[in-house]
């Protein structure tokens, strides 16, 4: 065959992604002015609006399973609204991720300056952008999929969570999977076979089969997440791996039974190209003609009933206009943790007191924005490889990549560049229980590779300059070190009570009184030096970065007191927000949703996405999120079912 015919097609499609990216307009937040012209084209809302049994807003990992879910009943008439747009030939390029960040399909919000993280970003604003697509931000994240680890979710059972303790989660995880990995715990997995098949001039073929009791093969139905190791990695794996051997770390399903160790990451990808939620559960659902979706279409508001409190619908801005649409059963916000509190808040669900200074009517007031957590992550530790530089690609080196990405699903444009990933415990863990509170991610090249590069984490440019451009270039590798259970909590506000207008937006990292959080990650960063030291890794000639942020070098030497303030200047958001409409039993102060995830004081509306998480998982949020999709159907099928079933009598 000719690398042209596979090629040319492609090349074509990407290209004409890329333009239409590059070109396209700034998307968030709208200017005031055009949210105020668009709301005085608000159709009127009795005579045009559209009627749905079910409106689901946002279709994230939580969205489009719910969505997709909801459709599954054929009376039902179900309404996806998403104010991003579909995925295209970019999105699908596993290498692409980082560029993607700077485009349309992301939300480019700030956060406020921060004192304690993120020194080291222009304005010490960090860049907290969320996904923006048809399949929300499975179509930009690393792709990572974590359950996270079953004590998280029974501590969320502990606050009187009914039905969210690990052995109640664990069915929807297993339902919303289908892991083609290697070093599976399999008991713990739904899981594909493998079957090859080489023919002569073909290349090897996967089949996803399993055995009827006649003897013949049938295709396994597993989940619609499709789950694989990434398909390309280097020889950095098997090098951690002794190294973590010699320190006594295992190699571990971090999805399965044991999951303190380290794995190799499996990740939402099929056949080495991205596997999004649009792709996973809409591609299908999207033939069913009671499923209706709008991409490009940005929900304001909830439409909620003065006196009952009931939500009857919602306002949308589509293509210069304003419309509005009826829900005669329910609401239900997907939008994320960021612009679910937002969408909230802005239909007048939120503190009392906030609301009524920016002149918003109170609907409910709850503790709506409060409560913000992330995953803040330590990107400053990088090693070398005994000065060894990679060589640029020549022209026909990159053609082959290409081939070798779409016939085959396999090489470098496959991978994120992550390699390995860990779940630890630090010295500084205050639990006698086995329970990471540090993520280690090893990934290679990856802050060396020009300013540019950097650009979607909003790092400054002399910071660039004096950690990383002398290394540019260089082979080697970096360690992030993730907090996973944050103390400092963080909020999103209003900041003016046009929807159209950003949110403020404050994680307050590392802010907590006892600096629990900064030591853990000094603990996680010693723990990484420590492996990197061990032998296997040091007999290849592995070294520390020697350049160091200059703020932070006193003395000259890398120590503790050096690190806590890289710390500082370089834990950047990893985005991994949660908490904003937190489910809490009846009569917690911090709750907005209850167990079932409905809203409290208001009918007829629930959360459903991460904004609901009561406490932060061990991992990274996506597979969480698809399981509170699935977890919302079933409940909203269950009411909505039983409630028929007693009409009928
Ligand atoms: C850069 C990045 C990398 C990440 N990497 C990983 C990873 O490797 N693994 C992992 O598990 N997690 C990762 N995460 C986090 C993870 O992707 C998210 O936590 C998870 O996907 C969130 O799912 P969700 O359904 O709650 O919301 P989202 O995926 O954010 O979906 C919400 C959707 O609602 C839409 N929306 C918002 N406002 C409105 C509105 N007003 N009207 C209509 N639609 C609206 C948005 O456009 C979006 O499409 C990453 C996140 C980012 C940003």
């Amino acid at each position: 065959y000719s690398p042209f015919d596979v090629v040319d097609d492609y090349v074509s499609e990407f290209e004409h992604s890329m333009y239409l990216l590059k070109t396209a307009p700034p998307v968030a937040p709208v200017q005031h002015g055009e949210a105020e012209k668009a709301r005085h084209q608000v159709k009127d809302a009795s005579a045009e609006s559209e009627e749905y049994d079910f409106i689901v807003v946002g279709s994230g990992a939580s969205g489009s399973a719910l969505a997709s879910r909801l459709s599954e009943i054929p009376e039902w008439k179900v309404l996806l609204l998403e104010a991003g747009t579909r995925e295209d030939a970019v999105t699908k390029v596993p290498a692409m991720q980082h560029y993607l960040r700077t485009t349309s399909y992301n939300w480019p919000y700030k956060t406020v300056p921060q004192n304690m993280s993120c020194l080291g970003t222009e304005n010490q604003q960090c860049s907290i952008g969320t996904g923006r697509a048809l399949g929300g931000e499975s179509a930009i994240n690393d792709m990572l999929y974590t359950r996270g680890d079953p004590k998280d979710y029974d501590t969320w059972a502990d606050k009187d969570l009914i039905g969210w303790c690990w052995d109640s989660v664990m069915p929807y995880f297993k339902k919303i999977e289908d892991a083609f990995c290697s070093d599976l715990d399999r008991k713990h997995h739904q899981y594909g076979k493998w079957v090859s098949y080489a023919t002569h001039n073909t290349p090897v073929y996967r089949y996803h089969l399993d055995n009827t009791p006649d003897g013949g093969l049938v295709p396994v139905l597993g989940g619609p997440v499709h789950l694989e190791n990434m398909q390309h990695t280097t020889h950095l794996v098997s090098r951690i791996l002794e190294a973590a051997h010699e320190l006594g770390i295992k190699p571990v399903d971090y999805n399965g039974k044991e999951r303190l160790g380290f794995s190799r990451p499996q990740v939402t990808t099929k056949d080495g190209k991205r596997h999004s939620a649009a792709s996973a559960y809409l591609t299908q659902a999207s033939k069913r003609s009671n499923l209706v979706i709008k991409p490009d279409s940005r929900v304001t508001e909830v439409t909620i009933t003065d006196h009952t409190k009931e939500a009857k619908g919602v306002k949308y801005y589509h293509d210069g206009e304003m419309y509005t649409a009826k829900a005669t059963k329910e609401v239900i916000l997907a939008a994320g943790a960021v612009n679910t509190a937002h969408i909230l808040l802005s239909s007048g669900i939120g503190p009392k007191h906030d609301l009524e200074a920016l002149e918003t009517p109170v609907v409910a007031d709850l503790p709506v924005g409060k409560n913000l957590k992330d995953h803040v992550t330590f990107i400053g530790l990088n090693f070398v490889l005994n000065n060894t530089e990679h060589e640029d690609k020549n022209f026909h080196e990159c053609q082959n990549e290409v081939v070798e990405y779409l016939r085959y699903g396999k090489g470098p444009l496959t991978t994120t560049g992550l390699e390995l990933v860990g779940f630890l415990q630090t010295e500084a863990s205050k639990t006698k229980l086995h329970h990471p509170d540090v993520q280690f991610l090893f990934t290679t090249n990856l802050y060396n590779q020009g300013h540019e590069n950097l650009k979607h984490l909003n790092i400054r440019k002399d910071i660039y300059d004096a950690v990383w451009a002398p290394i540019k270039h260089k082979q080697g590798f970096s360690i992030d070190v993730v907090l996973l259970h944050p103390k400092s909590a963080g909020y999103v506000k209003l900041h003016h009570k046009d929807p159209f207008s950003a949110p403020i937006i404050n994680p307050n990292s590392l802010t907590d009184q006892d600096e629990e959080d900064l030591e853990t990650i000094l603990a996680g960063v010693n723990k990484a030096l420590k492996l990197v030291r061990s032998e296997a890794l040091h007999k290849h000639g592995y070294q520390l970065n020697a350049h160091q942020i200059p703020e932070c070098d006193h003395d000259g030497f890398v120590n503790d007191h050096y690190w806590r303030c890289a710390i500082k200047y370089l834990s950047v958001n990893a985005r991994h927000l949660s908490g904003t409409a937190r489910m809490g039993a009846e009569g917690d102060k911090e709750a907005v949703v209850d167990k079932d995830l409905r809203v409290y004081g208001v009918h007829n509306l629930r959360v459903a996405d991460s904004s609901v998480i009561p406490v932060t998982i061990s991992g990274n949020l996506m597979a969480a999120e698809y399981m509170i999709g699935e977890q919302a159907a079933a409940k909203i099928k269950t009411d909505w079912l039983k409630e028929k079933c007693r009409c009928e009598g």
